[in-house]
């Protein structure tokens, strides 16, 4: 008997645990050449909630899940910068209630990952117009915000009432602006100097792009800053997304980054 338990025991091979399997796949994907900035469209909520016959706001706080395991999973792998787009100018057209919800949303991530974000680290920073936003909502960015704003780590980046088109208006109004005023000259306008105007001043641009849902269509995200990006579309549902299907765009985008590497 105790012969057999021997003979077990030293043919034991441990299968992995999820956390040893994590670190094995986080590690394997450190040795490519990872993005510095990776920037998310998070669609499919709401379809992912009328699969389920739920309405569309399980579909929203499914997601806030998601957000958090891919906030996980781009800070372990050492990514620079995360954007997530939360809410569009368009999403203004939404029912009342949707709205209110998602209104709600920030001060939801506050309470429950403010803990886990300090742990982390993590800055935050808010990308879109502040104004139109309820009161509630600005001040949970503002909290998010001031509570983050000596840390080094990854850069959160929400998309928050967020409209490329209208972040390049803004942009070209305070040119003109600082022509007339005598701060700037005309003749120094070039492609850095106007990238400084846009919300995403200092960052460096998205090397990826990953879009959920099957929707084959930027819109409306980043346009300036994307021109030059990897763009990813999986028919995931945004809920449905997880660190493993993360982990496969940024190996899909180690693969393309291999293929046009070569001159
Ligand atoms: C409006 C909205 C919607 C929102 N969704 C949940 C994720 C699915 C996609 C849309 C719905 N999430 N998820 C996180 C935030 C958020 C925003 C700012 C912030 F500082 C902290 C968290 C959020 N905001």
């Amino acid at each position: 008997m105790i012969q057999t338990l021997k003979q077990w025991l030293a043919g034991y091979k441990a299968e992995e645990t999820p956390s040893e399997s994590i670190q094995r796949k986080t590690a394997e994907l450190q040795k490519g050449p990872l993005p510095r900035h990776v920037a998310m469209i998070m669609d499919g909520n709401g379809r992912w909630a009328k699969k389920r016959g739920l309405p569309r706001i399980a579909g929203h706080r499914a997601g806030m899940q998601t957000v958090c395991d891919i906030i996980r999973a781009a800070d372990d792998l050492g990514i620079e910068v995360l954007t997530l787009y939360s809410f569009s100018t368009e999403n203004w057209k939404r029912p009342k209630e949707e709205i209110n919800y998602l209104m709600g949303l920030p001060e939801e991530f506050l309470k429950m990952y403010l803990n886990e974000i300090m742990e982390r680290n993590i800055h935050v920073r808010m990308l879109g117009q502040e104004e139109g936003l309820p009161g509630h909502t600005v001040n949970a960015l503002h909290r998010l915000k001031e509570a983050t704003k000596d840390n080094t780590g990854l850069e959160l980046c929400f998309a928050m009432n967020y409209g490329s088109r209208s972040e390049i208006l803004r942009a070209v109004e305070r040119i003109i602006d600082d022509v007339k005023s005598g701060k700037m000259d005309k003749s120094q306008l070039n492609e850095s100097l106007f990238s400084s105007y846009l919300f995403t001043a200092n960052l460096p641009e998205p090397d990826l792009m990953i879009r959920t849902s099957g929707e084959v269509r930027i819109s409306n995200f980043m346009l300036w800053q994307l021109a030059y990006s990897e763009l990813c579309f999986t028919e995931v549902q945004w809920p449905d997304f997880s660190r493993e299907r993360f982990y496969q765009a940024i190996e899909d985008f180690q693969r393309r980054s291999r293929r046009y590497g070569a001159v």
